[in-house]
């Protein structure tokens, strides 16, 4: 098995791509799905994050008022790294355990859909590939307006919070361009998939499996014979 990143920027597509991916059966893991599930209630990690950031982070619910520490973290990077360094470690066990669940179900190869991959570079060195999903700057910034009902001038705003895209395309080895229509980014989903399903990248990983488990087998019986048979 082998692991492909996907990542892109605000409304470039991210969402759409990995839709067309989904229904083509693709294993998917959505690393803001599991940052959200890292820190529910109760959880270690939401503990410590109540502990150092106070209850004032806290709706009503007692769930984390994430557009509020989004705030806090925003002009702080002190309290960024701090809560950084609360919730990296449980989201990589969970994606960890996600990949290993999908291994055991056979799958070739799995997506991780990591919104800021290429911002924290260091996930990249554990990608056989990278996709980025691309959408040109003006169209990119008339589909964020549409979507989310936004002033241009706001839409600007937070488009200037993030890396340029046209900065990350040297970054990736695979690009989606979803600059056009559904129908030309769902051709090129279809072209990326029948790439990586052909990839014979996945060998080694199974291989290296079989070949583990081959022998804890084998020892298991010989252990077995001399001492029970
Ligand atoms: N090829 C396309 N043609 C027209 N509209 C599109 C196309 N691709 C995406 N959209 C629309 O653009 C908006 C942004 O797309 P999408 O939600 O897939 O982006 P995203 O990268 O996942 O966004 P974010 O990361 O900000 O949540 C959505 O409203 C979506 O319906």
């Amino acid at each position: 098995m082998f692991l492909v990143g996907l990542s892109g920027g605000i409304a470039s597509g991210k969402s759409t791509v990995v839709l067309i991916l989904r229904k083509l059966g693709c294993a998917v893991i959505d690393a803001d799905v599991l940052a959200r599930q890292v820190v529910q209630q109760g959880t270690p990690a939401y503990n410590k994050i109540v502990y150092h950031f106070g209850k004032e982070v806290l709706l009503d619910n007692g769930e984390l008022d994430r557009e509020k520490l989004g705030s806090i973290i925003f002009s702080d990077p002190e309290k960024r790294g701090l809560l950084n360094s609360i919730t990296h470690s449980p989201i990589r066990k969970a994606m960890l355990k996600q990949i290993l669940w999908y291994f055991f179900l056979g799958y070739r190869y799995v997506i991780l859909d990591i919104p800021l991959l290429f911002e924290s570079r260091n996930l990249i060195h554990y990608m056989k590939h990278t996709i980025l999903v691309y959408c040109d700057p003006q169209t990119q910034t008339e589909r964020l307006i549409l979507r989310n009902g936004l002033s241009r001038e706001d839409a600007m705003k937070r488009l200037a919070s993030q890396l340029p895209i046209d900065s990350k395309v040297p970054l990736a080895d695979l690009v989606i361009n979803n600059s056009g229509d559904r129908d030309s980014t769902r051709q090129q989903v279809l072209q990326l998939h029948a790439r990586l399903e052909a990839s014979l990248s996945y060998l080694p990983v199974r291989v290296a499996a079989l070949t583990m488990t081959t022998g804890i087998v084998a020892c298991m019986w010989i252990l077995l014979r001399r001492f029970w048979l």
